[in-house]
Protein backbone atom coordinates (compact mmCIF):
# COMPACT_ATOMS: atom_id res chain seq x y z
CA UNK A 1 0.00 0.00 0.00
CA UNK A 2 1.36 3.53 -0.72
CA UNK A 3 0.25 6.28 1.28
CA UNK A 4 0.68 9.79 0.59
CA UNK A 5 0.71 12.65 2.84
CA UNK A 6 -0.31 16.09 1.96
CA UNK A 7 2.71 15.86 -1.09
CA UNK A 8 3.82 19.29 -2.56
CA UNK A 9 6.02 19.67 -5.59
CA UNK A 10 6.93 23.39 -6.44
CA UNK A 11 8.67 24.24 -9.28
CA UNK A 12 9.85 27.95 -9.08
CA UNK A 13 6.46 29.78 -8.22
CA UNK A 14 4.49 26.84 -9.01
CA UNK A 15 3.01 24.21 -7.15
CA UNK A 16 2.60 21.81 -9.22
CA UNK A 17 1.26 19.40 -6.64
CA UNK A 18 -0.32 21.23 -3.78
CA UNK A 19 -0.72 18.76 -0.77
CA UNK A 20 -1.93 15.79 -2.04
CA UNK A 21 -3.08 13.46 0.52
CA UNK A 22 -3.65 9.66 -1.26
CA UNK A 23 -3.94 6.13 -0.74
CA UNK A 24 -3.01 3.34 -4.04
CA UNK A 25 -2.50 -0.23 -4.52
CA UNK A 26 -3.30 -2.90 -2.27
CA UNK A 27 -5.18 -4.95 -4.99
CA UNK A 28 -6.89 -1.59 -6.18
CA UNK A 29 -6.75 -0.08 -10.33
CA UNK A 30 -6.79 3.37 -9.36
CA UNK A 31 -7.02 6.00 -12.07
CA UNK A 32 -5.51 8.87 -12.16
CA UNK A 33 -7.25 11.78 -14.35
CA UNK A 34 -7.31 15.63 -14.41
CA UNK A 35 -6.56 18.25 -17.27
CA UNK A 36 -3.75 18.39 -18.89
CA UNK A 37 -1.05 20.18 -16.49
CA UNK A 38 -2.90 19.13 -13.72
CA UNK A 39 0.77 16.88 -11.57
CA UNK A 40 -0.26 13.67 -12.73
CA UNK A 41 2.96 13.20 -14.24
CA UNK A 42 4.54 14.78 -11.28
CA UNK A 43 3.23 12.85 -9.05
CA UNK A 44 4.43 9.73 -10.82
CA UNK A 45 7.69 11.62 -10.80
CA UNK A 46 7.59 12.44 -7.03
CA UNK A 47 6.09 8.93 -6.03
CA UNK A 48 9.33 6.65 -8.01
CA UNK A 49 12.06 9.12 -6.68
CA UNK A 50 12.95 11.05 -9.86
CA UNK A 51 11.18 14.53 -8.71
CA UNK A 52 11.96 15.82 -4.97
CA UNK A 53 9.09 17.03 -3.21
CA UNK A 54 9.02 19.87 -1.10
CA UNK A 55 6.65 19.08 1.46
CA UNK A 56 5.14 16.08 2.79
CA UNK A 57 5.24 12.47 3.10
CA UNK A 58 5.59 9.30 1.38
CA UNK A 59 5.00 5.40 2.84
CA UNK A 60 5.17 2.39 0.75
CA UNK A 61 4.00 -0.83 2.98
CA UNK A 62 4.90 0.83 5.92
CA UNK A 63 7.86 2.71 5.27
CA UNK A 64 9.01 6.15 5.36
CA UNK A 65 10.65 6.29 1.06
CA UNK A 66 10.81 10.26 1.18
CA UNK A 67 14.78 10.15 1.25
CA UNK A 68 14.66 6.40 -0.75
CA UNK A 69 16.60 6.91 -4.15
CA UNK A 70 14.84 6.00 -7.41
CA UNK A 71 16.68 2.61 -7.66
CA UNK A 72 15.99 1.34 -4.13
CA UNK A 73 11.81 2.52 -4.40
CA UNK A 74 12.47 0.12 -7.66
CA UNK A 75 13.92 -2.39 -5.27
CA UNK A 76 11.01 -2.18 -2.69
CA UNK A 77 8.10 -2.95 -5.27
CA UNK A 78 7.49 0.88 -7.11
CA UNK A 79 7.60 0.27 -10.87
CA UNK A 80 6.68 2.39 -13.79
CA UNK A 81 6.49 2.89 -16.86
CA UNK A 82 6.79 6.82 -19.14
CA UNK A 83 4.92 8.38 -21.58
CA UNK A 84 6.83 8.42 -24.16
CA UNK A 85 8.61 4.86 -24.33
CA UNK A 86 12.11 4.96 -23.55
CA UNK A 87 13.51 1.25 -25.19
CA UNK A 88 17.27 1.52 -24.50
CA UNK A 89 18.87 2.01 -28.06
CA UNK A 90 21.14 -0.95 -29.23
CA UNK A 91 19.44 -3.26 -27.30
CA UNK A 92 16.71 -5.87 -28.19
CA UNK A 93 13.66 -6.43 -26.64
CA UNK A 94 15.08 -9.16 -24.09
CA UNK A 95 18.37 -7.25 -23.06
CA UNK A 96 15.87 -4.34 -22.31
CA UNK A 97 14.20 -6.84 -19.77
CA UNK A 98 17.27 -7.82 -18.66
CA UNK A 99 18.85 -4.52 -17.56
CA UNK A 100 15.08 -3.54 -16.19
CA UNK A 101 15.30 -6.67 -13.66
CA UNK A 102 18.84 -5.86 -12.71
CA UNK A 103 17.34 -2.53 -12.16
CA UNK A 104 14.32 -3.09 -10.10
CA UNK A 105 15.26 -7.19 -8.61
CA UNK A 106 18.82 -7.24 -8.53
CA UNK A 107 18.82 -10.51 -10.32
CA UNK A 108 18.43 -11.93 -13.77
CA UNK A 109 15.19 -14.49 -13.78
CA UNK A 110 15.06 -15.69 -17.13
CA UNK A 111 11.68 -18.11 -16.53
CA UNK A 112 10.16 -15.00 -15.24
CA UNK A 113 11.58 -12.93 -18.17
CA UNK A 114 10.05 -15.23 -20.53
CA UNK A 115 6.68 -15.48 -18.93
CA UNK A 116 6.98 -11.25 -19.10
CA UNK A 117 7.13 -11.88 -22.57
CA UNK A 118 4.37 -14.32 -23.91
CA UNK A 119 2.05 -11.92 -21.41
CA UNK A 120 3.16 -8.87 -23.06
CA UNK A 121 2.91 -10.48 -26.11
CA UNK A 122 6.53 -9.71 -27.04
CA UNK A 123 8.05 -13.76 -27.22
CA UNK A 124 8.14 -13.44 -31.39
CA UNK A 125 10.06 -10.24 -31.02
CA UNK A 126 12.13 -10.72 -28.63
CA UNK A 127 15.59 -10.65 -30.15
CA UNK A 128 14.30 -7.62 -32.39
CA UNK A 129 16.15 -3.89 -31.97
CA UNK A 130 14.21 -2.69 -29.39
CA UNK A 131 14.65 0.77 -30.81
CA UNK A 132 13.98 0.69 -34.34
CA UNK A 133 12.28 -2.88 -35.27
CA UNK A 134 8.87 -2.11 -33.03
CA UNK A 135 5.48 -1.17 -33.92
CA UNK A 136 3.69 1.60 -31.32
CA UNK A 137 1.71 -1.05 -29.83
CA UNK A 138 4.77 -3.19 -29.38
CA UNK A 139 6.84 -0.25 -27.80
CA UNK A 140 4.29 0.20 -25.44
CA UNK A 141 3.89 -2.95 -24.77
CA UNK A 142 8.05 -2.75 -23.97
CA UNK A 143 7.15 -0.34 -21.03
CA UNK A 144 4.93 -2.64 -19.45
CA UNK A 145 7.02 -5.57 -20.03
CA UNK A 146 9.87 -3.78 -18.43
CA UNK A 147 8.52 -2.73 -15.89
CA UNK A 148 6.94 -5.82 -14.84
CA UNK A 149 10.76 -7.22 -14.86
CA UNK A 150 11.43 -5.10 -11.87
CA UNK A 151 8.89 -6.96 -9.93
CA UNK A 152 6.47 -4.46 -8.76
CA UNK A 153 4.15 -4.50 -6.03
CA UNK A 154 2.62 -1.13 -7.22
CA UNK A 155 2.60 0.01 -10.92
CA UNK A 156 2.11 3.27 -12.37
CA UNK A 157 0.85 3.29 -15.86
CA UNK A 158 1.81 6.87 -17.51
CA UNK A 159 -0.75 6.73 -20.76
CA UNK A 160 0.22 3.90 -21.45
CA UNK A 161 -3.34 3.33 -24.09
CA UNK A 162 -2.39 6.81 -25.72
CA UNK A 163 -2.11 7.24 -29.05
CA UNK A 164 -3.47 3.43 -29.40
CA UNK A 165 -6.46 2.48 -32.38
CA UNK A 166 -9.43 0.65 -31.48
CA UNK A 167 -8.13 -2.95 -31.64
CA UNK A 168 -4.92 -2.26 -30.46
CA UNK A 169 -6.12 -0.59 -27.48
CA UNK A 170 -9.27 -3.17 -26.52
CA UNK A 171 -6.04 -5.81 -26.08
CA UNK A 172 -4.23 -3.80 -24.23
CA UNK A 173 -6.86 -3.15 -21.81
CA UNK A 174 -7.31 -6.92 -21.62
CA UNK A 175 -4.06 -7.43 -20.65
CA UNK A 176 -3.74 -4.86 -18.63
CA UNK A 177 -6.89 -6.36 -16.92
CA UNK A 178 -5.19 -9.47 -16.26
CA UNK A 179 -2.22 -7.98 -14.54
CA UNK A 180 -3.45 -7.94 -10.99
CA UNK A 181 -4.31 -11.43 -11.21
CA UNK A 182 -1.07 -13.22 -12.60
CA UNK A 183 1.59 -10.75 -10.96
CA UNK A 184 -0.15 -9.59 -7.83
CA UNK A 185 0.40 -5.72 -8.43
CA UNK A 186 -1.59 -3.34 -8.10
CA UNK A 187 -1.98 -0.30 -10.55
CA UNK A 188 -1.99 3.20 -10.75
CA UNK A 189 -3.13 4.59 -14.86
CA UNK A 190 -3.06 7.84 -15.89
CA UNK A 191 -5.59 7.97 -18.86
CA UNK A 192 -7.52 10.74 -20.70
CA UNK A 193 -10.35 8.07 -21.58
CA UNK A 194 -13.38 8.49 -19.35
CA UNK A 195 -14.52 4.74 -20.70
CA UNK A 196 -11.48 3.12 -20.69
CA UNK A 197 -11.06 4.59 -16.83
CA UNK A 198 -14.37 3.55 -15.68
CA UNK A 199 -13.78 0.04 -17.38
CA UNK A 200 -10.57 -0.43 -15.93
CA UNK A 201 -10.64 1.32 -12.17
CA UNK A 202 -12.22 0.49 -9.19
CA UNK A 203 -11.00 3.75 -7.85
CA UNK A 204 -10.53 7.32 -9.47
CA UNK A 205 -8.64 10.02 -8.10
CA UNK A 206 -9.00 13.47 -9.57
CA UNK A 207 -6.00 16.46 -9.66
CA UNK A 208 -7.02 20.17 -10.91
CA UNK A 209 -3.99 22.54 -10.30
CA UNK A 210 -1.90 20.05 -8.51
CA UNK A 211 -4.63 19.49 -5.63
CA UNK A 212 -6.93 16.22 -5.13
CA UNK A 213 -10.47 17.27 -5.95
CA UNK A 214 -12.05 13.76 -5.92
CA UNK A 215 -11.57 10.26 -4.94
CA UNK A 216 -13.93 7.71 -5.79
CA UNK A 217 -15.85 4.95 -7.62
CA UNK A 218 -15.84 6.00 -11.52
CA UNK A 219 -19.72 6.64 -10.79
CA UNK A 220 -19.02 8.87 -7.99
CA UNK A 221 -16.21 10.58 -9.05
CA UNK A 222 -17.47 11.68 -13.06
CA UNK A 223 -20.85 12.84 -11.42
CA UNK A 224 -19.20 15.15 -9.34
CA UNK A 225 -19.86 18.76 -10.44
CA UNK A 226 -16.34 19.96 -8.93
CA UNK A 227 -14.61 17.38 -11.78
CA UNK A 228 -17.12 18.30 -14.48
CA UNK A 229 -16.02 21.82 -13.77
CA UNK A 230 -12.46 20.92 -14.13
CA UNK A 231 -12.81 19.22 -17.36
CA UNK A 232 -15.45 21.38 -19.02
CA UNK A 233 -15.06 24.75 -17.45
CA UNK A 234 -18.88 25.05 -16.69
CA UNK A 235 -21.06 24.52 -13.64
CA UNK A 236 -22.97 21.68 -14.57
CA UNK A 237 -23.00 19.20 -17.70
N1 LIG B 1 10.57 19.79 -14.35
C1 LIG B 1 9.67 20.78 -14.37
N2 LIG B 1 10.02 22.06 -14.23
C2 LIG B 1 9.11 23.06 -14.22
N3 LIG B 1 7.78 22.87 -14.36
C3 LIG B 1 7.36 21.60 -14.53
C4 LIG B 1 8.27 20.48 -14.56
N4 LIG B 1 7.55 19.35 -14.72
C5 LIG B 1 6.26 19.72 -14.81
N5 LIG B 1 6.14 21.05 -14.70
C6 LIG B 1 4.89 21.83 -14.69
O1 LIG B 1 4.10 21.30 -13.65
C7 LIG B 1 2.73 21.25 -14.01
C8 LIG B 1 2.22 19.85 -13.93
O2 LIG B 1 2.79 19.09 -14.99
P1 LIG B 1 2.51 17.54 -15.18
O3 LIG B 1 3.31 17.08 -16.36
O4 LIG B 1 2.69 16.82 -13.90
O5 LIG B 1 0.95 17.55 -15.56
P2 LIG B 1 0.04 16.37 -16.14
O6 LIG B 1 -1.21 16.36 -15.35
O7 LIG B 1 0.84 15.10 -16.17
O8 LIG B 1 -0.24 16.89 -17.61
P3 LIG B 1 -0.49 16.07 -19.00
O9 LIG B 1 -1.85 15.47 -18.90
O10 LIG B 1 -0.42 17.17 -20.03
O11 LIG B 1 0.63 15.07 -19.13
C9 LIG B 1 2.65 21.84 -15.42
O12 LIG B 1 2.31 23.20 -15.32
C10 LIG B 1 4.06 21.64 -15.96
O13 LIG B 1 4.37 22.62 -16.94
Amino acid sequence: MLELDQLSVRFGGLMALDGVSLKAGGGDVLGLVGPNGAGKTTLFNAISGLVKPTGGGIRFEGRDVLRTPMHGRARLGIGRTFQIPQPLHQLTVRENLVVAQRFGAGKVDRARLDDILDFTGLAAKAESDAATGLALTELKALEVAKALATEPRLLLLDEVLAGLETTGKRRFMAMLGELHRRYGVGIVIIEHDIDTISTLCHRVAVLNFGQLIADGTPDEVFRDPAVIKSYTGADHA
